[in-house]
């Protein structure tokens, strides 16, 4: 028993799991959100709808965002015209994209990542891989380790139809392997283009008409790993700690239905209210062995949702508005990109924390929270310490 008990111990990481590179990547197309409504109006063949065009301009300027970053262009909805009905039965011309661009799109940041890792890719031993948009057999995260040209030998698991809650759900998983494999290094990658969920507007359905507004296409990746090789590889983030929470009786908060006619979407308007009155208790759970009980005191890197969500956490928690700016901005800058963008929000906080020549990369401080919400209502709670800079 003895020796299996030292061999179990061989076998397992002795430090915490620890992020070590970041990319990035978004489509070329630039939509600025001053001028989305006439673009949205014009290629739907919605010009007749001039009220409905002026309530999503109200919408658009109401979400805060400035711009966004989008796959599909006016060439391809006049290619694919069904995408742009309201809801035609579409899901074929939908897959047909989706299937071959979403590990395209996740290859720019992997590579960016695994260039910002200095390593070999073939030392890769894991890829955690999420996407909402599309299904398929072999799946995204084969097509990419192709792609990326991983050794056959990466261990893959790819996570579909998830919504934003992933981004922070995909680093719980990965911190596991990374601390019970020796040696692992996990490519977590996150890639969301909005093809399935494109459409044509309908004066009843306001929900459908805000996903439109506020929705943008990214794709991230972080290197996950323990015990960073000194001189080779630079830490990060450590991860502390990550748990899930389920909200009781809130599955119907904010979610989506995969159909014929696409990605449907739904949410509560009470959903910044059920978030705010939630995130208290994990934040207690998760620093108790800190005690730490100001929250104040931690760097925040956020999934924003919406302006609204990121208001009433700011205003529950007493939170000083600089915690939530650097998620704001991200906000503003590229929409809501669902599990990809707290990795955005990551990638933002370590820059500025250089810029603005913090001590650490978490704004000076040592703890810090990656937060992250989706349907469940699931809450992910990620305790992060910063790195020395
Ligand atoms: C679109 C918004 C910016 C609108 O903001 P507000 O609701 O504060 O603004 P407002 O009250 O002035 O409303 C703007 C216009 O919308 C109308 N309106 C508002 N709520 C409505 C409703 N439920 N049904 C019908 N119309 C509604 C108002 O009457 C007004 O029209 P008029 O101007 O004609 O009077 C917001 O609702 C929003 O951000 N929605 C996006 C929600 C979202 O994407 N959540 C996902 C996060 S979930 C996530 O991130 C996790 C995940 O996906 O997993």
């Amino acid at each position: 028993m003895a020796s299996l008990h030292a061999l179990r111990k061989t076998q397992r990481a002795q430090g915490p799991a620890t992020i070590m590179a970041i990319g990035t990547a978004n489509p070329p197309n630039l939509y600025e959100q001053s001028t989305y409504p006439d673009y949205y109006f014009r290629v739907t063949n919605s010009e007749h709808k001039p009220d409905l065009k002026h309530k999503f301009r109200r919408m658009c300027e109401k979400t805060m965002v400035k711009r966004r970053y989008l796959h599909l262009t006016e060439e391809i909805l006049k290619e694919r015209p069904k995408l742009c009905s309201y809801m035609e039965p579409s899901f074929d011309d939908r897959q047909d994209i989706v299937v071959e661009e979403v590990p395209k799109l996740a290859k720019e940041a992997a590579t960016k990542a695994i260039k910002e890792w200095g390593r070999s890719k073939s030392d890769i031993t894991h890829l955690v891989f999420c996407s909402i948009s599309g299904i398929d057999m072999p799946g995204a995260d084969y097509r990419l380790a192709k792609l990326l040209g991983l050794p056959l030998s990466v261990n893959r698991i790819m996570l579909y139809s998830q919504a934003c809650h992933m981004g922070a759900a995909m680093l719980r998983i990965a911190k596991d392997l990374a601390e019970n494999n020796k040696g692992a290094r996990v490519l977590v990658v996150s890639c969301e283009i909005t093809v399935l969920s494109f459409r044509g507007p309908d004066e009843h359905d306001f929900e459908a008409l805000a996903g439109q507004a506020g929705f943008g296409d990214g794709a991230a990746a972080v290197i996950v790993g323990a015990d960073p090789i000194q001189g080779l590889e630079k830490p990060i983030y450590e991860i502390m700690s990550a748990t899930q929470v389920t909200v009781p009786e809130s599955e119907k908060a904010v979610g989506g239905h995969l159909r014929e006619v696409g990605l449907t979407f739904h949410f509560f308007n009470q959903l910044p209210l059920i978030i705010a009155d939630n995130i208290g208790n994990s934040l207690a759970d998760a620093f108790k062995p800190l005690g730490i009980t100001d929250w104040n005191e931690v760097f925040w890197v956020a999934h924003p949702g919406n302006w609204a969500i990121m208001d009433a956490i700011e205003s529950k928690l007493g939170l000083l508005p600089e915690k939530l700016s650097t998620a704001r901005h991200v906000f503003t800058e590229y929409g809501n990109m669902q599990s990809a963008t707290v990795y955005f929000v990551m990638d933002e906080v370590r820059k500025r924390s250089v810029v603005e020549g913090r001590a650490t990369t978490g704004d000076g401080l040592q703890w810090g929270v990656l937060f992250g919400f989706g349907p469940g209502l699931s809450i992910e709670t990620v305790v992060l310490r910063s790195v020395p800079l």
